[in-house]
Order: structure tokens, then C-alpha cells, then sequence
């Protein structure tokens, strides 16, 4: 089983420039050398090309709809193609819009895949609740079957349907939902574990709960989102919507050992790095780096060696 590392250099889910420069960035880190001398070594499938579409007026608030719904049709089939083909697959971002078409993608080859979305905020807005606009941030809304009577339809989607259950999906790390999200969550009774969950329970009982909630009626295949912002700011500074009171360095690392250990991860995320966003090259790197760090994790690296 080999594994994949395609890039996508995106920024339209969002307004900060930047985050189109993610994959570069997370090479330039060390990405392929650094998983090389350890026996999964990951294969760089090199960086898919966007074109951006000149006639796409919002809709709505939202901007870029077609473009970015034309991003995620590509990368779908990417993605798709390359769990067809039996390889395990990590996504470099670029920003969380992605994570449609990586999913989707996924779930063409894998109907009962589960979804574990790591990340300060809940990516679940629809057009009408969304703050912004930002389709960064509306991500699982288009995913869930359970939200399709929510949804309007937005040019540049027609090419897909929703295909996930709410009671498939955990999140982990939220910590800036916005009230319309709160309402969905709430509503769809979808299982999150917030900072303060994380304060409460501690990093090893919420992802046993996790887990148990996501793996026990059934193994399947697992598909982890991980928003960089996920991060305290202080760890990981280059991304576009910081929020305090993030994932401690040793959180973050454990969430994606267990993962590992399930034996069930089989596309990855890694999205919201922006190198234009670091303060110095030192947060930069802090950045880059820790992605690398938590890719490592998820595909096996130890700290007992
Ligand atoms: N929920 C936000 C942020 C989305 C972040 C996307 B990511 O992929 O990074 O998870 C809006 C958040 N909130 C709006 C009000 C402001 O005062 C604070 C930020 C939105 O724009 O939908
Ligand atoms: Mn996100
Ligand atoms: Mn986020």
C-alpha cells in the first residue's frame, strides 16, 4: 500500500492570499525526505493545476462558488482515483473548501467511510447561516445528507450529492462556532468534542469515545480532516482564522497516533497552512513543520522509536 501526497494549491474557500502556497510550504518543510528513511514512505503525486474561472459572480454572499466547486470536482476524482488504485492518500492544502471534493472523492471508493474533522472551527455554515460567505467554512454542510432540506443549491456543485450521516462524523478541537453552527450541531445531534471537552475528559478519553462512537458497530475506512488551526496559535501562527486555547503540540500528536493504531486511515487532510501569514520565517517554519509532524504521526512515526 503505497501512499499519496497530492497538492492542492487553492485559495478561493477563503480571502487571505497565502494558503494556495500551503503544499509548497509543507515540501519545503521536509516532507517526503523526512517520512523517506521510515518504512511508508509517501510518494509525491505532485500538485493538481486550478484553473480560476472568469465569469463566477457570488451567490448569495459567497464568492467563487463555481471555482471553487470546479476545484473540488477535480480533486475528487484525484482523490478517488487514488484510493481506487489501493493507495492511502494525504491532501495538502490550500485552504478547508478542499475538503469537499477529498471526501467525496473518498466516499466513491468508500460508501462507509467515517470522518474525523480536527479543527478550532465547525466548517458547517450553509450559505444562509454562514458569517462570511467563506466556503472554507460551510465544508461539511455540503457533505451531510442530513442538512440537504438547508441546503440552496450553489452553482458549481451540481456535480454532486450529498453523501455522509451525521452520526459518521466527530469532530475534535472546536473552539469558535458560530450560532447557526451551534443550531445544526445541536439539532443533527452531531458528536464534537470541544477544547473544553478536551479540558474536561483529557486527549485519551476523548478519542476512545471517539473511536468507540465511530469504529464499534463497525470497522471502516477512516477520513481524517486536520485544519492546522486545530493548533494553539503559538504552535502553528501561518493560518488564516486563528483562535486561542488550541491543541497542545502532545494532543495533536496523540489524536493522530491513535488514528495510526486503528490501522483504518485512508485519506488525510492537511489544509489552512499559510506561509505568507507567519510573522517570521521562524512561525513559518513552526508551522510547516509541525504539518510534517502530524502527517508522520498519522502514517506511523512513534515517539518510543
Ligand atoms: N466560521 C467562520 C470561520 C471558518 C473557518 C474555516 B476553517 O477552515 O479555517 O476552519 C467564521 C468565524 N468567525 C466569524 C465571526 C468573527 O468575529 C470570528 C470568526 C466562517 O467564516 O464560517
Ligand atoms: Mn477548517
Ligand atoms: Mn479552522
Amino acid at each position: 500500500k503505497k501512499t499519496y501526497a497530492v497538492g492542492t494549491p487553492f485559495s478561493k474557500g477563503q480571502k487571505r492570499r497565502g494558503v494556495e502556497h500551503g503544499p509548497k510550504a509543507i515540501r519545503d518543510a521536509g516532507l517526503v525526505e523526512r517520512l523517506s528513511n521510515l518504512d511508508y514512505a509517501v510518494h509525491d503525486f505532485g500538485d493538481l493545476t486550478f484553473k480560476h474561472l472568469e465569469k463566477d459572480e457570488h451567490f448569495m454572499h459567497v464568492p467563487f462558488p463555481r471555482t471553487v466547486g470546479r476545484a473540488n470536482q477535480l480533486l475528487s476524482g484525484a482523490v478517488s482515483g487514488a484510493v481506487g488504485a489501493g493507495h492511502t492518500c494525504i491532501m495538502l492544502g490550500g485552504d478547508h473548501s478542499l475538503a469537499i471534493g477529498s471526501v467525496e472523492g473518498h466516499a466513491q471508493q468508500c460508501p462507509d467511510l467515517c470522518l474525523i474533522w480536527v479543527d478550532a472551527h465547525a466548517d458547517i455554515n450553509t450559505p444562509l447561516t454562514s458569517p462570511s460567505g467563506n466556503l472554507h467554512g460551510q465544508s461539511v454542510a455540503f457533505l451531510l445528507k442530513d442538512l440537504q432540506n438547508k441546503m440552496p443549491e450553489v452553482p458549481g456543485f451540481s456535480w454532486m450529492k450529498p453523501f455522509l450521516s451525521a452520526r459518521d462524523l466527530v469532530y475534535i478541537g472546536l473552539r469558535d462556532v458560530d450560532p447557526g453552527e451551534h443550531i445544526i450541531l445541536k439539532t443533527l445531534g452531531i458528536q464534537y468534542f470541544s477544547m473544553r471537552d478536551i479540558d474536561r475528559m483529557g486527549i485519551q478519553r476523548v478519542m476512545e469515545v471517539t473511536l468507540d462512537h465511530l469504529l464499534a458497530r463497525k470497522q471502516r475506512p477512516i477520513h481524517l480532516s486536520f485544519d492546522i488551526d486545530a493548533f494553539d496559535p503559538s504552535l502553528a501562527p501561518a493560518t488564516g482564522t486563528p483562535v486561542n486555547g488550541g491543541l497542545t503540540y502532545r494532543e495533536g500528536i496523540y489524536v493522530t497516533e491513535e488514528i495510526h493504531n486503528t490501522g483504518l486511515l485512508s485519506v488525510m487532510d492537511v489544509v489552512e497552512v499559510n506561509p505568507t501569514l507567519g510573522a517570521t520565517p521562524e512561525a513559518v517554519e513552526a508551522t510547516t513543520s509541525l504539518a510534517v509532524d502530524v502527517i508522520a504521526s498519522a502514517l506511523g512515526q512513534t515517539r518510543e522509536g
